[in-house]
């Protein structure tokens, strides 16, 4: 096994709002990804690199051990399913909830007049729990992203997204109409990592829960 700590994380929020935690761990991204095109990014330690993925791909490069470490959504973390991973620290930034939306009026009860009801989502793991958990069969539409348009357009009843401030839902008319839980971006680690590397990977982690413990009193 090598000697450098590869941590896996999407750029946008969870770069961003990463990056002073991991700044607490003494890691300082040498490059912004907004503006490189690199995948792999330096630190100012030589023996820590950081790779900018999809947030939906970072479970994946964290089981295979393609990455010792991880930052990811709790959502991406439940379609995943967190084989392979351990899933040590929340780091209470990327907060939001999952909500099941719809336009106002829309039913609750699973059915419509002549079929089941239509979820269009990008977490149909989550999405199939909940339903089945509610004793409701219905049938689920996965989607990429705009979640918010398939009521409009008629392709959906309901949805199940993330909601933050509840701006795109207003934006398109549509209501929150129930939580399924709260999102936020945790610590994921390799399971050969953590015992291969545990020295350098629990001083990381510790850092982390100190960065996290001061952010949030
Ligand atoms: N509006 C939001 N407010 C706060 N956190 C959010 C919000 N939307 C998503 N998140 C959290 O941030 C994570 C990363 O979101 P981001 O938008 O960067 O990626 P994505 O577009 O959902 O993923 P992918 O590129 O894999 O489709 C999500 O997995 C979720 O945990
Ligand atoms: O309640 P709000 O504050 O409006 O946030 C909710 C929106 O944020 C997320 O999308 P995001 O901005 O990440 O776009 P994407 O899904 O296309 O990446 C989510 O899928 C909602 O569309």
């Amino acid at each position: 096994m090598s000697n450098t700590l590869t941590i896996a994380l999407s750029k946008g929020r969870i770069f961003e709002q990463a990056m002073p935690l991991l700044a607490a761990g003494g890691i300082r991204a040498a490059e912004d990804p907004e503006k490189s095109r690199k995948l792999i990014l330096d630190t100012n330690d030589p023996r820590v690199k950081l790779v900018i993925i999809r947030a939906s791909d970072v479970p994946t490069y964290v089981e295979y051990g393609a990455a010792d470490l991880g930052i990811a959504g709790k959502d991406v973390l439940l379609e995943h399913g967190g084989e392979g991973l351990y899933e040590p620290l929340d780091l209470g930034i990327a907060r939001c909830r999952m909500m099941v939306a719809g336009k106002p009026d829309a039913q609750l009860d699973g059915r419509t007049d002549r079929r089941r009801q239509r979820i269009a989502t990008k977490y149909v793991r989550c999405a199939e729990r909940h339903f089945a958990a509610k004793g409701q069969q219905v049938e689920i539409i996965k989607l990429y992203g705009s979640m918010e348009l398939a009521p409009l357009v008629g392709l959906s009843d309901l949805i199940v997204d993330l909601v933050e401030s509840g701006n795109t839902l207003k934006a398109n008319g549509l209501v929150p109409l129930e939580h399924i839980c709260e999102i936020s971006s945790r610590l994921v680690v390799n399971k050969a990592s953590w015992k291969m590397k545990h020295a350098r990977v629990t001083a990381l982690l510790e850092a982390l829960r100190g960065a996290v413990t001061q952010q949030a009193a």
